[in-house]
């Protein structure tokens, strides 16, 4: 007999979870929290009136409005409370600097997520994994596989994707967002799995990935589960089932993935990836079989979305801001004319590419609140103080927009990464790859990513809105990482021998 059916049904299990709540809420908050920052004289940072015991109403969808209000209304840094959590928001670009660089050993965990990471993730998602010897590892393991120069050798594969990617577009403008995601998945997939046969976004793997990191958006939202306030609600019987029957689906096809790479490797017959590293070093690494294959299924999981939303927002902003587009083309036709093609080795010769870039990063962060990060000791910020235990969040789109640090920051201004001279500004940055010590390990892969689709994109295409069909340029998906809606584009080539170029040769 489960506990639920021996209480009868919803209303009195609620009146039980109620009383005893109330109960272990209250005492913590009076006998705790209270009489701490009291006696040192230090109070939380401001934020809205909440109820006495259960504390904040969450957020709601498209939070990201929501703590962006909060910022304006209360100041930089912000405190919210749900139950005993405490959660501390960020939305400026120096609080972040002072809380989140300056205190990154301090800032490095995560907080403890009970259905997203802990039932749904087995405990083995990397992005909640929380402080500790085994991050130490698993980010040692993806470091020596992403970091800059080791990076440098997926440029050609992703060159020779990313002028597919110009040819999709040319053949299919109307397709050009699943064009990206195309892109991103296939190049996340042959730096994971070492996947040489070209890519489908239809492909049965990456739509099985993708499901199973919808599923985890969904567990995601704050306030899913109640679990995650009151951890005792995870040992009703039954209760849950559903995010149990997710991690033992999403295991079983991250081990058919990388069952597939120990075979190839059985047989030598293998290219080298993520994969054949873990599966070599494994014994070194002192991995489970369980871990390896979510750690090289993790690679896919983030950074396939994040890449391919990011080169959605590219293409919008190229639609919407033709004045910004045009001191692209400028610069691409002075350097390069009409008859070479982009290339890596172009890089430093073509600011004002990579000045749209950081400007499309700031503009629309795909990380539009950024990941929760769970400070590890009191850290005094100002008159405050974010206590020990507290999740902190930075919130990209509410930092984007901090006028100090980017006058007019609702327009899109790439000259703003500029010098007078036209050098890229070494004094100005922003966090579209989060924090401290949690920083997004996948960077310079998606930065390399970002540079050559971008350069392509704009050499090859004047892009531009179709009056009849004007872009909303704040309508996106209400998720984690976040996508444009579909919106259409109209793509005109400006090389005349473009297919020619693209598919001559791709050293
Ligand atoms: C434009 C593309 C990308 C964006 C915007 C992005 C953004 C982020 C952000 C915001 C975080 C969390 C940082 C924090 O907690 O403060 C993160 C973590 C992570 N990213 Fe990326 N990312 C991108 C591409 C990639 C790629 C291409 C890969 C892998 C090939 C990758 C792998 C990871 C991993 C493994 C983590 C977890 C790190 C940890 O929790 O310690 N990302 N990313």
């Amino acid at each position: 007999m489960t506990l639920s059916s021996m209480l009868g049904d919803l209303v009195p299990l609620q009146l039980v979870l109620g009383t005893v709540l109330v109960a272990s809420a209250s005492v913590i908050w009076t006998q705790v929290v209270q009489p701490l920052y009291a006696a040192r004289k230090l109070s939380l940072p401001p934020g809205p009136p909440g109820h006495w015991l259960f504390g904040n109403a969450s957020p709601g969808p498209y939070s990201f409005r929501y703590y962006s209000e909060l910022v304006d209304t209360y100041g930089p840094v912000i405190s919210l409370r749900y139950g005993k959590r405490i959660v501390c928001v960020i939305g400026r670009y120096q609080a972040a600097v002072d809380i989140l660089s300056k205190h990154s050993a301090e800032t490095a965990d995560r907080p403890r997520a009970i259905a997203a990471n802990e039932i749904q993730s087995g405990g083995m998602r990397v992005l909640m994994t929380q402080a500790g010897e085994r991050i130490k590892k698993i980010r040692r393991a993806l470091h020596a596989y992403l970091q800059p120069n080791v990076a440098e050798n997926y440029k050609q594969m992703q060159y020779k994707n990313a002028k597919k990617y110009i040819l999709d577009c040319y053949l299919n403008p109307a397709g050009h967002l699943k064009h990206a995601k195309r892109y991103a998945a296939s190049v996340v997939m042959t730096i994971a799995y070492g996947k040489t046969t070209p890519t489908s976004y239809s492909d049965p793997e990456v739509q099985a990935v993708n499901k199973y990191l919808a599923l985890l958006g969904a567990t995601l939202r704050p306030g899913a589960h109640l679990v995650d306030t009151y951890p005792f609600l995870r040992y009703i019987p039954g209760y849950l089932a559903h995010l149990r029957r997710y991690q033992a689906e999403e295991q079983a096809l991250y081990s058919a993935q990388l069952d597939v790479v120990r075979k190839q490797l059985a047989h030598g017959d293998v290219q080298p990836s993520f994969a054949t590293y873990l599966l070599e070093n494994q014994e070194r690494l002192q991995f489970s079989d369980a871990e390896l294959a979510y750690l090289a299924g993790a690679i896919f999981g983030a950074g396939s979305d994040t890449t391919a939303a990011a080169l959605g927002f590219i293409t919008m902003a190229a639609a919407c801001y033709p004045e910004a587009q045009a001191r692209v083309q400028a610069q691409l036709d002075k350097v390069l004319g009409r008859d070479r093609v982009p290339s890596f080795e172009d890089e430093d010769t073509l600011p004002e590419v990579t000045a749209f870039v950081l400007e499309a990063y700031r503009w629309r962060p795909v990380s539009i609140t950024g990941f929760a990060h769970r400070a590890m000791k009191d850290i005094i910020w100002k008159d405050y103080v974010i206590p020990e235990g507290a999740e902190i969040l930075g919130i990209h789109w509410a930092i984007a927009r901090d006028p100090d640090v980017y006058p007019e920051p609702e327009a899109f201004k790439p000259e703003r990464w500029l010098t007078p001279d036209g050098c890229i500004r070494d004094d100005l940055r922003f966090f579209n790859f989060g924090f401290g010590r949690r920083v997004c390990v996948g960077q310079h892969v998606a930065n390399n990513s970002l540079f050559i689709n971008t350069a392509l994109v704009l050499w090859a295409f004047k892009i531009s809105q179709d009056p009849s069909k004007p872009i909303d340029t704040h309508a996106f998906t209400d998720t984690a990482n976040v996508h444009p809606a579909p919106f259409h584009a109209i793509f005109e080539p400006r090389i005349s021998n473009l297919e020619e170029l693209l598919t001559g040769n791709d050293e």
